[in-house]
Formats: structure tokens, C-alpha cells, sequence
């Protein structure tokens, strides 16, 4: 609507000066210097919205910090330190706040100048002219001259904000055009078959792991062979590489080097929805989504209310969901606030149940939940999962003490690799030590559950 009030205003004030060529007389070197004008505030405002954006993400995301560990900070009483931190950050962003206000100020100041200094020259124009002028194109001339120069600087304001906030739009576009994308879903040529995997055997061959390019390995040319429906208890020190097994076996990140294959099935060569689909993890921060009981037990609603509810009574959760007003359709807040730790960690467990995946993992599944979701947990690993391949990332050697084999990373190596017991009778081995350091009693307590 803007511009097309402006469109018409400047094309009849043109045809007016064509008519009247006296009148552009003062236009043309005024014009010129509006134009200059509106090159250094384009310029300016650009600079500043820029300084004001990154300015603004350390005072957004210490705002949300703040916010998040707040019981902390009270704790440790140092709100003080971080109200001042904020007011910092504050007066960082209004400082370029500020000065996008101070550069739209002074083109309004400027653009008034010139306006006047144009009306004042065409009404000395129209005067000298008066004997030849009609008094109805004089008025109008003066009244198309005030209306055109209002659009200009509009125009000039809009301009540079559209510039501005085309930033916005050239950041969508390098989101969907040049980050690079995960592998396809589906590669319809490589879909293995429905049963896959049938026995969940898993084959790792020499695999070699970097987070990203540039960045050293983590995993140093691991090799081992997993038969189908063992239980794995990996373990090792912090940063040895025990998630980044799960990384490269979920592929969210891809393997530099080396393969693992799943069933005869190289891991790489199918779609991620397709490897995904076919296991289930069971984090250590169990991920719940804003939804319902059911959306987050079934996202994509495979599975009837009798399945449902079936994986929620072995999960031990059956009784809970019952005794909410709407069952299955109860609400679950963003990331399963309303729910406790445990409670997360069981819709969880069902979830992986309901899969019926034949490969499992765990990363370190029971690191924060009470003594009974412990013991519902273990229950349910023994019990439902029983053929299922296993493999549980552990720091509490508990957990997995009684499991066919462990696997002890170091530094990204596979270090040792065999049953508990065997391990165990090895006193120069990784694992013989980390046992012995939980202390006299746990260790005695540990080699009684060894088989
Ligand atoms: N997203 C990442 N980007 C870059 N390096 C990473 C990333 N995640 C982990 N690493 C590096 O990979 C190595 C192995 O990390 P990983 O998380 O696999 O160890 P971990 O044994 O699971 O440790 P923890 O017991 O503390 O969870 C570490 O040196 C770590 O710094």
C-alpha cells in the first residue's frame, strides 16, 4: 500500500516537473544528496543490528542459565555477581540498541532538513513564477512535493530494515541448503527385511570415530564380535569412549574408518530410519516430548491401547498411568516435567519394550533413579529382554558385574574384552582394578555375583 502511495505520488509530481521543468531545478542536487544520505544510514543500521544480534545471544543465553541453575546460585549466594553479569550483558545489546535509535534520529533530522530546504527553494520557484503559474498546479506541486519526500524517507527506513532482515532469511537458506544433511532415511535399493535383525549379532571391524572433521579420533580401530542375545556391560573411565560406541552405532555420527555390521548387514549402507528404527536406547537423560502418555510411548502410533498398556505394566508404570484422569491421553509436560527422574526413565523402558527391538542399549540407564526403578529396571532386562542383544554403557560396575562379557575401553581402545569372571582372575587388568577401587567390601560383594 506503501509503495504503491509513493508510486503514484512520484509519478505525478514527475509529470507535474515535466509539465513545469523549472521546478526539478532544485530537485536534482537535493536528490543527490538525499541519496548520499540514505547510503551512510543503510550502511550504519546495518553494522548496528548486526553488533546488536551478537550482543544479544550471550544476554539471552545467560538469562536462561541463570534461570535454570537458579536454586544454585541462591545456594551459593551469588545472585549478586549475576544481576551485574546481566546488566552487563544489558548494556551491551542497548548499547547498539541505543545507537540504532540515535541513526534513525539523525536520518529524520536530516531527511527534515532537506525537505525543508526543498519546499522552501520550489515556493521561491512558484513565487518568482506566480504570473505564468496557476495557483491550483502551484498547490498541488506543493502538496505532492511534502507527500513525496514523507515516502522517501518511509522508504529509506523500510529499505534498510528489509535489508536487515533479509539476514534472517539468507540463515534459512543456508540451513536448507549447505548444512551438510544426514544420510537418507531409506535407501530402497538396501532396505534389509522386515525380521532384520533376527538374532541382533553385531560385528565391529576396525572402526574409527571423529566427532567432526579436523577433530582426532576417539575410537581407535575397535574390533569386536558381539553374538546375538548376549549381554554387553561396557565400561572404562570418563572419556575413554563408551558413548561414542552408541554414537557410531546409531550413526549420529558417521565412522571415519572401519564398519560395523549388524546381522551380515553393513550399518552404513541402509537408511537411518531404517537402523534406527530397528533398536532401542534407553538414554542415561531419558527424552520425553510435550505430548501425552501415548505420543510418547507410540509416536507414530503403531501400536494398539492393549499393546500400550501392556508395556507399561511390565515397565512397572501401569499402575501410575491408570490412576491419572485421562489414562493414556494424560498430558506429559515439555521434556516430562511433570513426571519424576524414575518415572521418565520407566516410560522410557516401555517405549523400548514396545519396540520389541532386538537390540538394546543402555547408557548407563540406571545412573540416577531409586533403588526400585533400579530393581524394575534389572528385572525387566533379565526378563523382557532376554534374547535380546544388550549393551549397557555402565559407570556402576553393579549393573553389569553379572553380564556375559565386558568390554573396557581406554583412550578409545578396546583394552579388555571377556566374561566378568575372566576378568576378574586377570589382578594386572583394567577392570580388576576399577573393581577393587569400589572398595574391599563392594569388590567382595561384586566377585560373589560373577558366573
Ligand atoms: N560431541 C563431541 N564432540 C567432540 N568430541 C567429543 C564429543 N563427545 C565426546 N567427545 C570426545 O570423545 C571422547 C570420548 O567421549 P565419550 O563420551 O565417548 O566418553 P565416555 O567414555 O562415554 O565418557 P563418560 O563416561 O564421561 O560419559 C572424549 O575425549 C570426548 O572429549
Amino acid at each position: 500500500m506503501l509503495l504503491l502511495m509513493l508510486a503514484i505520488s512520484v509519478a505525478v509530481f514527475i509529470m507535474i516537473c515535466v509539465v513545469f521543468p523549472v521546478f526539478l531545478a532544485p530537485l536534482v542536487p537535493l536528490l543527490g544528496l538525499y541519496y548520499f544520505l540514505q547510503l551512510f544510514y543503510r550502511a550504519s543500521t546495518r553494522e548496528l543490528k548486526r553488533i546488536e544480534s551478537i550482543t544479544r545471544s550471550p544476554l539471552l543465553a545467560h538469562f536462561t542459565e541463570t534461570l535454570n541453575g537458579l536454586a544454585t546460585i541462591r545456594a551459593y549466594r551469588v545472585e549478586a555477581r549475576f544481576a551485574r553479569d546481566n546488566r552487563r550483558l544489558m548494556d551491551a545489546t542497548n548499547r547498539s540498541y541505543y545507537l540504532i535509535f540515535a541513526v534513525q534520529r539523525w536520518l529524520g533530522t536530516n531527511a527534515s532538513t532537506l525537505t525543508n530546504v526543498l519546499t522552501f527553494l520550489v515556493s521561491l520557484v512558484i513565487i518568482s513564477y506566480r504570473a505564468t503559474t496557476d495557483p491550483g498546479i502551484a498547490g498541488l506541486i506543493m502538496s505532492y512535493l511534502l507527500q513525496v519526500i514523507a515516502m522517501l524517507n518511509l522508504t529509506i527506513r523500510y529499505a534498510s530494515e528489509l535489508e536487515v532482515n533479509m539476514n534472517a532469511v539468507e540463515r534459512l537458506q543456508y540451513y536448507a541448503e549447505e548444512l551438510e544433511q544426514e544420510a537418507p532415511a531409506v535407501i530402497e535399493k538396501t532396505r534389509p527385511d522386515k525380521q532384520w535383525p533376527a538374532t541382533g549379532s553385531i560385528e565391529i571391524d576396525q572402526l574409527h570415530l571423529a566427532y567432526r572433521k579436523g577433530l582426532p579420533d576417539v575410537l581407535h580401530g575397535i574390533s569386536a564380535s558381539i553374538r546375538g542375545g548376549e549381554k554387553i556391560g561396557i565400561v572404562g573411565r570418563t572419556g575413554a569412549g563408551k558413548s561414542s560406541i552408541m554414537v557410531a552405532l546409531f550413526r549420529l555420527v558417521e565412522a571415519s574408518k572401519g564398519s560395523i555390521a549388524i546381522d551380515g548387514v553393513d550399518i552404513a549402507s541402509i537408511g537411518l530410519a531404517d537402523l534406527r528404527s530397528r533398536m532401542s536406547i534407553i538414554p542415561q537423560d531419558p527424552t520425553l516430548f510435550h505430548g501425552t502418555v501415548r505420543s510418547n510411548l507410540d509416536p507414530f502410533g503403531h501400536h494398539d491401547d492393549h499393546a500400550l498398556w501392556d508395556a507399561l505394566e511390565r515397565a512397572g508404570m501401569k499402575e501410575y498411568v491408570a490412576g491419572l484422569p485421562a489414562g493414556l491421553d494424560a498430558e506429559i509436560t515439555e521434556g516430562g516435567e511433570n513426571l519424576s527422574a524414575g518415572q521418565r526413565q520407566l516410560v522410557c523402558l516401555a517405549r523400548a519394550m514396545l519396540v520389541n527391538a532386538r537390540i538394546i542399549v543402555m547408557d548407563e540407564a540406571t545412573a540416577s533413579v531409586d533403588m526400585r526403578t533400579d530393581a524394575l529396571l534389572q528385572k525387566a532386562i533379565r526378563e523382557d529382554f532376554a534374547g535380546c542383544t544388550i549393551l549397557t554403557i555402565a559407570h556402576r560396575l553393579n549393573t553389569v558385574i553379572d553380564y556375559d562379557r565386558i568390554m573396557v575401553l581406554d583412550a578409545g581402545e578396546i583394552r579388555e574384552f571377556d566374561s566378568p569372571r575372566r576378568l576378574l582372575e586377570n589382578t594386572d587388568g583394567i577392570f580388576h582394578s576399577m573393581v577393587a577401587e569400589t572398595g574391599p567390601a563392594n569388590a567382595a560383594y561384586l566377585a560373589s555375583l560373577v558366573r
